[in-house]
């Protein structure tokens, strides 16, 4: 958890310096004020990601050359800084020298927010990136692996769409993608097993049915991965592009035997949404002995007071919760949150307001 927060020139904020009890906060404000703003600046303290972005630069204010994110998760003071040099990272004021050594012993995060809806409708790479930010998080081999795999499926399409990919070169970089794609393959298929049942728990509490929810990692090859490209090999050269490998794995979830994608309704789908999100934070707390921080962009006012209540109940009592909303008169319904500190946002200010 997170007692201070400091931003310097981060999206909508010249400066920002907050405090926070360690049970969390609630952010409002109206729209474009900053929100989720703040929840993005946390997530990237502690994990070096953001749920916006891909691309750093675009988190300097604009017109500034840089940003910073200061802060204390865990007891462990850390810097996140960014400008036209790169990137700095500091932990306990030792220079890191890479994301990866930032990262080795980083906090836990669950991401909550109106868009998880699209990890059940959307396209699959939403899935994969769901396990991925979960695999990341408890595992260095995860991370390092999906990291190499990415950087050599980059160089193997870039080759591919040549008009003679050389032969050699190919089979250079399906080296690498055999031996990285191989330990994502075996970790995803561990973590889905192991989601598997907390995200049914989850799904039953909170729709209040027996509504049985089934996770199921279907690899896009065969178990031997190399065998699978050479079989692919034809098929890549016309379509010019890597066909098989964990780029093209699936996250398949069904509700009573159906795929929910197609099947649940749209109230079933937005539970299961909360379900996977949950289970994640489950998974994080089982496997370190901590809860993870909760960044829950927006979703209480959306959500009715049942589910409201059923999410609240899953969410460990111990855990910093940080929400945002437009509106607070749903807290007033929410006797656990009751107590949380409240801030309003007004373009890049910050007020407390008294509970
Ligand atoms: N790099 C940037 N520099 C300056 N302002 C930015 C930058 N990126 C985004 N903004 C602005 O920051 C403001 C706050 O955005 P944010 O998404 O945090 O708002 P919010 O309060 O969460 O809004 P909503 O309730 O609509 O989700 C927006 O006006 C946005 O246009």
């Amino acid at each position: 958890m997170l007692s201070t927060l400091r931003l310097l020139d981060f999206r909508c904020f010249p400066t920002l310096d907050l405090q926070v009890p360690p049970g969390g906060a609630v952010l409002t404000g109206d729209n474009a004020q900053g929100k989720t703003s703040i929840l993005e600046a946390i997530c990237l303290l502690v994990r070096l990601h953001s749920p916006r972005t891909h691309r750093m630069a675009t988190l300097a204010r604009f017109g500034s050359g840089g940003f910073g994110i200061a802060g204390d998760p865990w007891q462990s003071e850390r810097q996140v800084r960014h400008s036209r040099e790169g990137l700095f990272l500091k932990a306990d004021d030792e220079a890191r020298a890479s994301q990866s050594s930032y990262l080795e012993d980083g906090g836990l995060i669950v991401w909550m927010g109106n868009e998880d809806l699209d990890l059940v409708r959307g396209p699959g790479e939403g899935r994969r990136r769901y396990l991925d930010f979960i695999g990341s998080q408890l595992s260095t081999d995860y991370r390092r692996s999906a990291s190499r795999y990415r950087q050599a499926l980059r160089a193997k399409n870039l080759l591919l769409k040549q008009a003679r990919p050389r032969d050699a070169e190919l089979l250079a970089y399906e080296e690498i993608l055999v031996e990285h794609g191989t330990v994502v393959m075996r970790l995803r298929a561990q973590l889905v097993a192991d989601l598997s049942p907390l995200a049914a728990t989850a799904q039953r509490d909170i729709s209040g049915k027996d509504e049985p929810l089934t996770l199921h990692y279907l690899p896009a090859s065969g178990p031997d991965l190399r065998e699978s490209m050479l079989q692919a090999r034809e098929r890549e050269t016309r379509l010019r592009q890597a066909v098989v490998g964990p780029h093209r794995d699936e996250l398949d979830l069904r509700v009573h035997g159906m795929p929910a994608s197609q099947f649940a309704s749209e109230g079933q789908q937005r539970t299961l949404a909360l379900s996977l999100k949950l289970a994640q934070g489950q998974l994080l707390t089982l496997r370190r002995g901590a809860p993870p921080i909760y960044l829950l962009d927006d979703i209480f006012g959306e959500l009715d007071p049942s589910r409201r209540n059923a999410l609240m109940h899953h969410l460990p009592a111990n855990a910093q919760k940080w929400i945002t909303t437009t509106h607070l008169d749903w807290l007033e319904e929410t006797p656990e949150l009751r107590e949380l500190v409240r801030y309003r946002l007004d373009s890049g200010h910050v007020k407390d307001i008294p509970i």
